[in-house]
């Protein structure tokens, strides 16, 4: 495992990556927040301004995933659609079966310049998010509580909202509506079973009325249903955690671009056209699952350096507090120290004393057996894990060396 990929490891990294994300997060919120007084004067101005801060928070989770861990999405489509991307507003429709297809869906965005617009039909709870929640506020998101009675109000308000939108946005709906599990997958297909529809093998059976709902609200503002399937190569369980941690992932997604004309007006037809789109969808997957990609050639739109920028700019400006840290430290002279623990602590757990935190001079109670030289034995899970352990330890040697400036008082004296 190369040094960079072992950084990547690294928990003071990740600490790093959350914390420029976050701290980024809640000051795009308060510039959202500044825009307020704008929206009366110039709605659209205001609009094009929170799809610019948008895109400044959206775009370092793609930069994280395309650059961090190094995850390429390969898109399988239709060329003669390739020309349509980015160029008009777009309902997608995308299965919901893993846990970073949203992530998958913001690289689709950004490689086509819609990612600061781009909106979806999400859950009510995702509105409470910290941060994302909070922006997606701004970027006039669709939310809904799943249930019809009270939604169909302000879903219809939120959707024609829209139709005056100043940029080309995609709109994502995962009209499954919930995430694939098993359990739910057997409640769905007898669900499908009492309504005489074929069962579907990687999907759940699409609740309809959302979508009639989208297009009936959207046509003349919308161009076309792009119905995308992503899968990832070799059966693999994509985790938000693995991209933080670097790990690399093999996505594959296949778009089919449809014009909205023909997606009937009618509830009912439209309801059957999208079970058939889904049959087709549940098709593409049997086949993948078999072959390994989708039907379709290959294309590879420019990835463009603005996502990896807009996160280095961020992270030097977030970090930069922490540097002048850093020097003051330097200049008060205990970086040595540090700089001599971080020497002593990356050669790895198990080759030198521990001592144990919160106390001084005992031995640490889960210190590796004593192997100088060599690093603990295998399998030894220890107080620090095998990776993070110089992190940690430089962090405790951080908070030992502000003790140390302020000597521990012995019970019962006062200094
Ligand atoms: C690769 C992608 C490319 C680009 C991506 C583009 C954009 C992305 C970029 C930016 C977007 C920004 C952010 C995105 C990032 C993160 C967000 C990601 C995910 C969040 C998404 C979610 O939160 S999913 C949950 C919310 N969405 C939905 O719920 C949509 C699906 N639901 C609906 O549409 C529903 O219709 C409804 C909620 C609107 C209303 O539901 P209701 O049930 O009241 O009515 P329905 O008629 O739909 O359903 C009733 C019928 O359903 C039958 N039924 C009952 N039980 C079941 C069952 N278990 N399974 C299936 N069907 C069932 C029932 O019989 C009823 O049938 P009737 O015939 O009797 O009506
Ligand atoms: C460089 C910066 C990186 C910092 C850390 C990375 C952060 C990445 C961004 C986090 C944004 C989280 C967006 C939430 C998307 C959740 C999508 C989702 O899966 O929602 C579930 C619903 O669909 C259905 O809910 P269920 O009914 O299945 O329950």
């Amino acid at each position: 495992m190369g040094l960079v990929q072992w950084l990547k490891g690294q928990f003071l990294c990740q600490l790093i990556i959350c914390y420029g994300f976050l701290v980024s997060g809640l000051l795009v919120n308060l510039l959202q927040i500044c825009t307020l007084p704008l929206w009366p004067i110039n709605k659209q101005l205001a609009r094009r301004i929170n799809c610019k801060l948008g895109y400044s928070l959206t775009s370092q989770s793609v930069a994280l995933l395309e650059w961090w861990s190094g995850t390429e999405v390969t898109f399988y489509t239709d060329p003669a659609d390739y020309q349509f991307y980015g160029k008009e507003n777009a309902i997608i429709v995308l299965n919901h079966n893993f846990e970073i297809d949203f992530l998958c869906g913001w690289a689709f965005c950004d490689r086509f310049g819609v990612l600061g617009a781009s909106k979806c039909l999400a859950k009510k709870e995702l509105s409470y998010l910290p941060v994302i929640g909070w922006m997606w506020y701004f970027l006039e998101m669709v939310f809904i509580k799943r249930k019809w009675e009270e939604d169909k109000r302000s879903f219809v308000q939120s959707l024609q909202n829209l139709r005056d939108y100043p940029e080309n946005f995609w709109f994502l709906l995962h009209c499954e509506g919930t995430r694939f599990t098993e359990e739910k997958h057997q409640i769905s297909m007898e669900v499908a079973e009492k309504k005489g529809l074929p069962k579907l093998k990687h999907h759940l059976l699409p609740r309809t009325k959302g979508f009639w709902v989208a297009v009936q609200n959207l046509r003349g503002t919308v161009a076309a249903v792009y119905c995308c399937t992503l899968n990832f190569r070799n059966n693999e369980t994509p985790t938000l955690l693995g991209v933080i941690n670097g790990k690399k992932y093999h996505p594959d997604l296949y778009i089919r671009r449809i014009p909205l004309e023909s997606v009937p007006e009618d509830e009912a037809e439209c309801s059957s056209w999208l079970h058939k789109l889904y049959q087709e969808k549940d098709q593409f997957q049997e086949d993948y699952s078999h072959t390994g990609y989708f039907p379709g050639p290959i294309v590879t739109p420019l990835r463009g350096p603005w996502a990896l920028i807009n996160w280095i700019g961020w992270t030097c400006l977030l970090l930069y507090p922490l540097y002048l840290l850093l020097v003051q430290l330097v200049l008060s002279g205990s970086i040595l120290t540090i700089l001599a623990t971080v020497a002593f602590c990356s050669a790895g757990p198990g080759t030198g004393p521990r001592r144990q935190v919160g106390t001084r001079g005992g031995p640490c109670p889960t210190a590796p057996p004593k192997r100088p030289g060599l690093p603990p034995a295998p399998g030894h899970r220890g107080r620090y894990r095998r990776t993070g352990g110089g992190t940690v330890l430089i962090i405790y040697h951080l908070v030992e060396r502000r003790d140390q400036a302020f000597p521990p008082r012995a019970p019962g004296k006062v200094t």
